[in-house]
């Protein structure tokens, strides 16, 4: 079984707008409402590559009751932890000649939930993939996600960790299965800005002799970089099509490259990652079913 966790989860209000000035009134050309969080995107698009997967994480007020009822409606199977106080957040996404997001902190997690999550965990098996997605609100230690990897040490579960900065630096050395930071989430890590290739890979080498098992590293329209296992290095291009939507491109890959790995080799799971990363960037929303399969076609 997949689980995914999402500690902070959000529906994404995305605007269209022509021209977006700061301090003046704007008005929207259009909008939409998806129900996101980054382990939340993993979920809906390995249902879309026919992997049933189980929605972890922490809901709250009548946002979190959307989400939940939302996802629903979609299929997905979902375990909240329901949050007595506060509201899941509203992430705004405005497209206008650029795309700026302004994401919201998230309802504060006590205790009294977070055990509620472990107990959850608890439960996984060997032989389990468990997918911790996305940032943390700032009432919780940038520990938590090794707290997680701890617990679950002594059991043979395939684990993906898609975070930044100390959430991630602090679980490698759990041996996370993969870890999928972006071009500039690595730079960032190590204070450095990378400019080309060797850079990239150089930095990306570092996370894999800090412990992570598969270093993925997504840079958005130029491609990505698999150093595997066995240190072997992969890359891909990308596919053809109109940018017509970035967010959530990356929780695509995770879920791309999580199911090609359940299916293929590293080849295989980079591909299919690329094709549902792409499918996602050319859509409205999120990466479909057909549009995967009709990108995967063309790498
Ligand atoms: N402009 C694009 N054209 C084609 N493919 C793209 C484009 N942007 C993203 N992709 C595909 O999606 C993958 C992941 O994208 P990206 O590197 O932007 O992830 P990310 O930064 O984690 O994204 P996000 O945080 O918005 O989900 C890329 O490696 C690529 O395959
Ligand atoms: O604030 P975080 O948790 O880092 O990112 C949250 C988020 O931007 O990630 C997804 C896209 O990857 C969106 O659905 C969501 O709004």
């Amino acid at each position: 079984m997949v689980y995914t966790v999402t500690f902070n989860p959000a529906i994404d209000y995305v605007v269209h707008t022509g021209e977006m000035k700061l301090g003046s009134t704007n008005r929207s050309d259009r909008e939409e409402m998806y129900f996101g969080g980054k382990g939340i995107n993993v979920s809906i698009v390995l249902r879309e590559l026919d992997i049933q997967s189980k929605a972890l994480g922490f809901t709250a007020g009548f946002t979190g009751e959307a989400i939940e009822n939302g996802l629903a409606e979609m299929g997905i199977d979902t375990d909240f932890v329901h949050l007595k106080k506060g509201n899941s957040r509203i992430n705004v996404k405005i497209k206008s000649a650029e795309e700026t997001e302004l994401n919201g902190q998230g309802p504060d997690i006590d205790d009294e939930a977070v055990n509620k999550l472990f107990a959850k965990l608890d439960k996984l098996q060997d032989g389990d993939t468990l997918i911790l997605a996305g940032s943390i609100p700032a009432s919780l230690p940038s520990d938590i996600y090794e707290k997680i990897l701890e617990r679950l040490a002594h059991k043979n579960i395939r684990t993906v960790v898609d975070a930044t900065k100390d959430l991630l630096l602090n679980v490698l050395k759990y041996k996370p299965f993969l870890i999928k930071p972006n071009n500039h989430e690595l730079g960032e890590m190590f204070g450095v800005t990378l400019t080309n290739d060797e850079e990239i890979e150089k930095y990306a080498r570092k996370l894999k002799e800090m412990g992570a098992v598969n270093v993925l590293i997504s840079m958005a329209g130029d491609g990505a970089m698999l150093i595997d296992e066995n240190g072997e290095i992969h890359r891909c291009g990308v596919c053809n099509g109109k940018v017509k939507n970035s967010v959530g491109a990356g929780d695509s890959m995770v879920a791309g490259f999580t199911a090609g790995i359940l299916q293929g080799d590293y080849e295989y799971a980079l591909k299919l990652g690329t094709a549902a990363g792409g499918a996602t960037a050319f859509s409205d929303g999120l990466a479909q079913k057909e549009k995967i399969a009709e990108l995967l076609e063309t790498l």
